[in-house]
């Protein structure tokens, strides 16, 4: 029989009510026999992410501060949902030893992978299901990346098609077997993981929206869902800011062409997206854009120096500059006698000053400069390689509501154009997009 891959993000495991939505939904299609969870997330605004406040309790426990207060937030939380879902309560004393362990002092990671180890052990016990500690399967190299052996290793473990199973998502274990996460949102990284080492059907992703939506639901009123959309845009998306889905967790899905399709815990019925590999002509003609994602927080560096075209190896020797620091960049826009670079400002970690300094004496600029609070937003779309006149639609309208774009870029794949504005423009310039590509954004 075919296998499906469901996995449930923080939202629909954030509360006993949302898990019993969960094992509807598992109880609905019999191929769903592999499932892996996230630590339960905010159940409203105000609320804390689990893992938000393991890391708070990692660090007060490494400076020996108390962590009494936010460790009996967490503890309040696994409790509540045993209790609100008859389990058993004997996994209380195993939280309470890790309460012990993280007082006397835990590296960040093991901290953080405890959000998904306990809610999984909660929710395998639910669904009288087999329980998968993926620190015994999936190995997570020094860079972050997935070494090949984990999935034999896992898929030996999900070997047998009549059992179902519970893994828990976001982390794995190091070359020297000590537990190792991977980036923030990265359960849904482990979801694919668990997708291509079962040779799954199809790979579910249930959040709180019904699919990706053409904006982010924070800045448009009710954006439209994207019915279908490639690989190739997805990534472009979510690495550009739409957090909904993790870029890498398109890679091993991808490599073993298996589709992905997000779907809205709260709203089963409703389709969601299908992520494919390729488009159908019919979905890419339907639209000129795929959507529109974008985030803060980047900073750019200019270099003005007359004839630079001519002055062979300089972009190179720039580039140069930046990995002695180990400091990696987003965009690299070029001109006959400027080039600019941007940087999140994460990765450049106050390192400007210092680049400068470099800049200056190895490549003896005509000018150079720093812009800080910037924001990148990026139109995606396959399609848009063949319309006519979307940079036109773009800079018109930005134009006209008087945003000033301060940078530019075209990815080579001409499936997305990024524009640079002041952190202050964000919002506005995704209303402004919204509205002259999809229509109804919300103006305010
Ligand atoms: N284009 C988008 N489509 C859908 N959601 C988006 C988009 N951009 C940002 N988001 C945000 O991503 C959220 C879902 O991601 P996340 O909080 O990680 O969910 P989960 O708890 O299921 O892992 C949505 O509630 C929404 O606020
Ligand atoms: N709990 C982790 C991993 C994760 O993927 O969570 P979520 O599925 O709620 O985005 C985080 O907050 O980063």
């Amino acid at each position: 029989m075919e296998r499906i891959v469901a996995k449930f993000g923080g939202s629909s495991v954030a509360d006993a009510n949302q898990i019993k939505k969960l094992r509807s939904i598992v109880d609905h299609d019999l191929r769903r026999r592999i499932v892996v969870v996230s630590a339960p997330g905010k159940r409203h605004g105000g609320e804390s992410k689990l893992t938000d406040l393991l890391y708070l309790c990692q660090e007060m426990g490494a400076m020996a501060t108390s962590i009494d207060e936010p460790f009996g937030l967490i503890r309040g939380r696994y409790m509540e949902i045993a209790v609100d879902l008859n389990l058993d309560q004997t996994i209380l004393s195993d939280i309470d030893r890790f309460g012990e362990e993280l007082t006397a002092g835990c590296t960040p990671d093991y901290a953080a992978s405890r959000g998904e180890y306990f809610s999984a052990r909660l929710i395998a016990e639910y669904l009288g299901a087999e329980f998968i500690d993926p620190a015994e399967y999936i190995v997570i190299r020094a860079n972050g990346t997935i070494a090949p052996e984990s999935y034999d290793l896992l898929g030996a473990r999900l070997a047998n098609l009549d059992s179902r199973y519970v893994m828990a998502g976001f982390y794995g274990r190091d070359r020297n077997g000590e537990v190792k996460t991977f980036s923030r949102g990265g359960s849904d990284i482990s979801g694919a993981i668990a997708a291509r080492a079962a040779g799954a059907a199809c790979y579910e992703n249930w959040t709180d929206t019904s699919g990706i939506l053409m904006a982010d639901p924070r800045i448009i009123d009710n954006p439209r869902p994207i019915d279908e959309i490639s690989f190739r845009e997805i990534r472009e998306m979510a690495y550009m800011g739409a957090s909904v889905f993790h870029d890498e967790a398109i890679l091993p899905v991808r490599e073993a062409s298996i589709p992905i399709r997000i779907k809205n815990t709260n709203s089963p019925e409703d389709p969601g997206t299908l992520i494919t590999a390729t488009l159908s002509d019919k979905t890419i003609s339907s639209t000129e854009i795929a959507g529109i994602a974008g985030k803060k927080g980047f900073s750019m560096i200019s270099l003005e120096k007359s004839l630079m075209n001519r002055e062979v190896g300089f972009v190179y020797r720039l580039l140069g500059i930046l990995s002695e620091q180990g400091v990696s960049f987003e965009q690299c826009p070029s001109s006959i006698d400027s080039v600019s670079v941007i940087f999140e400002d994460e990765k450049l970690r106050g390192l400007d000053d210092v680049l400068i300094d470099q800049i200056c004496r190895q490549l003896q600029p005509d000018n150079v400069a720093v812009e800080k609070n910037i924001a990148l937003v990026a139109v995606v779309g396959e399609g848009m390689v063949r319309t006519v006149g979307i940079a036109g639609k773009i800079f018109g309208a930005l134009g006209k509501a008087g945003i000033n774009v301060r940078v530019i870029n075209q990815g080579a794949s001409e499936m997305n154009i990024i524009i640079g504005v002041s952190d202050d423009d964000y919002e506005a310039t995704v209303r402004v997009l919204y509205e002259v590509f999809v229509g109804q954004g919300k103006q305010s």
